[in-house]
């Protein structure tokens, strides 16, 4: 069996499009403000691409780039700034920050209407309890991956390579929200190969160049690479899965680069889209 490859990038040319033509229809322009701490070059580049994804689409981009050693406090005021200015929709804090910052307490000043990077204890809880929630944008992208390849989650069993606040946990829990069987495996998982051949969904998020191979894969399983290594040799970009071996085995799987990568900029478009629209919370009582 050779695997269907799953285009992030393809898919996200067309949602973007889609996305760009809804902006025109919305009754003010989207607004999404960035802040940049440091001058890690891979973060810096995330940025001008998110920049540039906002252009793209008609959303309006605010980026705010600061020197690496900007205090918390300013950090925190920058924040408690955007929250109150009513033309900003989205806030977004590009992680990871300077060792100095608090990434929670930076996260938790966010306010919960403008959290598009879904981070906020509030959104995390929300995405727990199964209510409407901004909901972090790599998982997002990873679903719709899903969605648009025809692979229902219900009673499927999902193995999350991975525990990070960012994917593993969140995409973990939008599997069960979808009636996925979860496994987590992690660092200390003793025989990650055993459960990870035993998933039809295989998301593989450890951070940890090709550790996924063949022998980690049930036949036809669906697996998604979240891996973003760099390999220091060639400067070449590449997976946690080791994709020539298990591409011949799986049922679909996702290319790095090309594949979650763009989706993470295109969720983060959907999610200031809603955020300008505020109807994200409404139905609350
Ligand atoms: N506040 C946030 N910080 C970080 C997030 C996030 O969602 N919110 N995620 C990552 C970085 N990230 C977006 O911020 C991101 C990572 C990768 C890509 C991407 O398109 N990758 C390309 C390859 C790009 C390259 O060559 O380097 C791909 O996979 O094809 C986009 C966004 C951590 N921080």
């Amino acid at each position: 069996m050779t695997a269907e490859i799953i285009s992030g990038k393809e898919l996200s040319t067309q949602l973007r499009n889609e996305l760009a033509e809804e902006v025109q229809d919305l009754k003010v322009t989207p607004s999404l403000a960035v802040i940049l701490v440091g001058d890690d070059p891979a973060s810096h580049s995330y940025v001008r691409g998110k920049e540039k994804a906002c252009r793209t689409a008609g959303i309006h981009s605010i980026v705010k780039r600061h020197p690496t050693s900007l205090r918390e406090d300013e950090l925190i005021a920058e924040i408690d700034a955007l929250n109150e200015d009513s033309s900003v929709h989205g806030i977004l804090v590009q992680l990871p920050l300077p060792e100095h910052i608090s990434e929670d307490a930076v996260i938790e000043r966010i306010a919960v209407n403008k959290d598009v990077d879904g981070f906020h204890p509030v959104n995390v809880g929300r995405l727990l309890t199964g209510k409407k929630a901004f909901t972090p944008c790599t998982p997002l992208g990873i679903m719709k991956m899903l969605e648009i390849s025809g692979v229902d989650p219900r009673g499927k069993h999902a193995v999350v390579v991975g525990r990070s606040q960012l994917v593993g946990r969140p995409v973990g829990q939008l599997l069960l929200n979808k009636d996925a069987t979860v496994t987590y495996c992690h660092s200390k998982t003793k025989d990650l190969a055993f459960h990870a051949s035993q998933a039809d969904i295989l998301i593989a998020a450890a951070g940890r160049e090709g550790m996924i191979s063949e022998a980690h894969v049930k036949e036809g399983a669906a697996v998604i690479d979240v891996g973003v290594n760099r390999v220091e040799s060639t400067g070449k970009l590449t997976g946690d899965v080791q994709f020539e071996e298990v591409k011949e085995k799986a049922g679909w799987i996702t290319p790095v680069p090309g594949g979650v990568g763009p989706m993470t900029i295109t969720m983060l478009l959907h999610n200031t889209v809603e955020a300008a629209r505020g109807t994200m919370f409404n139905d609350e009582s």
